[in-house]
């Protein structure tokens, strides 16, 4: 079927919904109906949505780990460990289940339960089918989320809905490209809209599944307008889809006039481009990520980077923001690594929450900057799908138009190069082939000159390895020794 930005109509859903039940056994226990039932069950505290709206009605930003673990009793062990110092909970699924390997996943539950511990890095949902993730649900007081990186997440959705987690994360650009190696994008896109397809049939049934694309797509020097483009384009999608509740991410760059300029940014330009596209009654979020980079293995220091995201992110307003553990620079962190890094979110969200960061001359011009830029790139995407924003973004990716810097993704063409200027924002080193204009490109090069001078060197892709290291090495930007 040819990729087009349309309402997946009923036939053509259930028709694949067969195929996507049968993909693995557990597939057969999920009925839609029943699913709408238990969802309608969940009290409102168990609601992503209606604890989104709730924050963003009182100001507040929420705190949300990253946790998932092979065995089921050892999950909710974990996430209940967890909740009380969150507002939101995860299940992070593992990398069998990101790639449909269920078999792999089947081997790894097998080998966590003979050891004991868990052996995955993250929750295999599918495996443990319908029942046992409602169990999760069930032994939990807060909301659960689905986070993951699979570009067919399909069957997850259905497993995980019908069990009553109440949010999604990804999308078929953010889930494909600095996730997948090969998957063709237009499949990620085809697969993502059944995903979104069948939230909308929730919604059109009462209930509310929030839709979170995944913001900071590589996580390594991604400039905000990059992963706002994605983002935007994903809610866009969603929303055609029938989805009302849509969370838009980013991830800290570290800057914090950009990172703040990039959140509020990213809140005007995604309603400036849902209402043009027509949609009314949706209700947008935004999240922050905390850094995605390359942490410092000290573990005091981690806790330093953690809490200036921590700081950027009520300072920016973003609705939520997404948690690491001093534990990043060594793997999956253990329970009481997972809480520290809540613990020391918390502390920094409470005593900055009753503090404006104030409007400036610097943080008007990276807004403005970072909405030109949406703008020159979105308006292409659009002109290269004549109007139909799905078969744009294949375009546009095919082309260089939509480029997301140090990702995997083979369609994905990997030209932009990005580096820090002099106080440590993403600037644009080379811009490859995405369409900015002259004016916008010679202030990114002003300002990488600044540095370059400042360094006395050269602005080279030096600088760029160095930029990436330099925040494991304890510095924002990375400058020579
Ligand atoms: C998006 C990638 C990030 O998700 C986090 N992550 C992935 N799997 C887990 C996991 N199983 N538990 C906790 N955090 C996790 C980790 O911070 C990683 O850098």
């Amino acid at each position: 079927m040819q990729l087009r930005n349309k309402k997946l109509d009923m036939d053509t859903f259930l028709s694949e919904r067969t195929e996507v039940v049968a993909s693995w056994v557990t597939g057969k226990d999920v009925d839609f109906e029943e699913g709408v039932r238990y969802q309608h069950s969940l009290p409102e505290s168990k609601r992503f949505s209606s604890v989104l709206a709730a924050a963003d009605r009182e100001g507040r930003t929420l705190r949300q780990p990253r946790a998932g673990v092979a065995l089921v009793d050892e999950h909710i062990k974990l996430l209940q460990f967890l909740e009380d110092a969150c507002d939101l909970l995860p299940s992070t699924i593992d990398a069998y289940t990101r790639l449909n390997h269920y078999e792999k996943a089947a081997e790894g539950i097998a080998r966590s339960t003979a050891a004991g511990t868990s052996l995955l890095n993250g929750f295999p949902a599918v495996n443990h089918g319908l029942k046992e993730c409602r169990r999760v649900v069930e032994s939990l007081t807060k909301p659960v989320q689905v986070r993951h990186g699979t570009p067919d997440a399909r069957l997850l959705a259905e497993i995980t809905l019908a069990a009553g987690f109440t949010a999604y994360e990804g999308g078929g650009i953010s889930y494909n490209i600095p996730y997948a190696k090969k998957v063709p994008l237009e499949r990620s896109l085809r697969h993502w809209q059944y995903c979104d397809r069948l939230v909308g049939f929730y919604e059109e049934r009462g209930v509310r599944i929030n839709r979170e694309p995944f913001g900071p797509l590589s996580g390594t020097l991604v400039p905000p307008f990059v992963s706002h483009c994605v983002a935007i384009i994903e809610g866009l999608l969603a929303l055609e889809q029938g989805c009302k509740c849509i969370t838009l991410g980013y991830g800290q760059a570290g800057n914090l006039v950009q990172d703040i300029a990039a959140i509020r940014s990213l809140r005007e330009l995604a309603n400036e481009y849902f209402q043009a596209a027509g949609f009314t009654d949706y209700q947008l979020s935004t999240v922050f990520h905390q850094w995605m980079g390359g942490f410092p293995e000290n573990e005091a220091m981690a806790f330093s980077v953690i809490c200036s995201g921590a700081a950027a992110a009520a300072l920016a307003g973003a609705t939520k923001v997404i948690v690491k553990t001093p534990h990043e620079a060594s793997g999956v962190p253990t329970k009481e690594a997972n809480k520290q890094g809540l613990e020391a979110t918390t502390q920094t969200l409470n005593m900055v929450r009753e503090q404006i960061f104030p409007m400036s001359p610097t943080l008007d011009q990276e807004i403005e900057l970072i909405k030109r830029e949406v703008r020159c790139v979105l308006a292409k995407v659009f002109e290269l799908g004549e109007g139909d924003v799905a078969i744009g973004t294949v375009r546009a990716v095919a082309a260089g138009v939509l480029d997301v810097p140090f990702a995997p993704a083979t369609c994905n063409a990997g030209k932009l190069l990005p580096v820090r200027d002099n106080v440590g924002a993403v600037r644009i080193f080379d811009a490859g082939r995405v369409p900015l204009p002259d004016d916008v490109l010679t202030f990114h090069r002003d300002r990488v000159a600044e540095r370059a001078k400042a360094e006395k060197r050269e602005a080279s892709s030096q600088m760029v390895v160095d930029d990436i290291y330099a925040i494991s090495k304890s510095r924002l930007i990375g400058r020579p020794r």
